[in-house]
């Protein structure tokens, strides 16, 4: 009898929590794509190719899906969740957008552009959200308390 690890039969897959300052004001904006195949938003993230390491994986699919090259900083929560029955483990990176061209394809047709607040309502998976925080989280750092003079 064989004893597979989880890995064998986990789908993996990667993304990006994709940010950038906003051209015109300077805030926070982060990059949902629209999936004509679910009609939903969600964060660019898809499979791993065999053999391909997860960051690697999520910046390919941040390339594809919306035409950015990114810079990546930390790693966020990884996902977990059964699609179509299959376990399915999502890991995920903060990424800061470098310069981008986006094409439409029949897997990506839109990207929007978004506050975390507003990101946060678009995202169709309420499971997907919390990856909002978690940038926030290392984007701005708690500071210590400085000393008392
Ligand atoms: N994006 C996302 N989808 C989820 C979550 N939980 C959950 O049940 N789903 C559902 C939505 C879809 O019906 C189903 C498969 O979507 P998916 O985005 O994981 O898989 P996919 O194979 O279509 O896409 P991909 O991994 O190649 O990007 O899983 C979640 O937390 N995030």
């Amino acid at each position: 009898m064989s004893s597979g690890s989880p890995e064998d039969t986990t789908v993996q897959a990667a993304g990006c929590v994709l940010w950038r300052r906003s051209p015109v004001t300077g805030g926070l904006e982060l990059c949902l794509v629209h999936r004509p195949k679910y009609d939903d938003w969600s964060w660019p993230k898809g499979k791993l190719k065999r053999g391909e390491e997860p960051l690697a994986g999520a910046l390919r699919e941040v390339a594809e899906e919306t035409g950015c090259r990114a810079e990546p900083g930390a790693e966020l929560p990884t996902q977990h969740y059964l699609a179509n029955g299959r376990p399915k483990q999502v890991r995920y990176w903060a990424a800061e957008a470098m310069s981008c061209a986006f094409s439409p394809t029949d897997e990506v047709d839109r990207v929007l552009w978004l506050t975390p607040f507003a990101a946060r309502a678009r995202l169709t998976q309420p499971h997907d959200r919390p990856l909002i925080d978690a940038l926030l989280a290392v984007l701005n750092p708690p500071q210590p308390a400085g000393r008392p003079d």
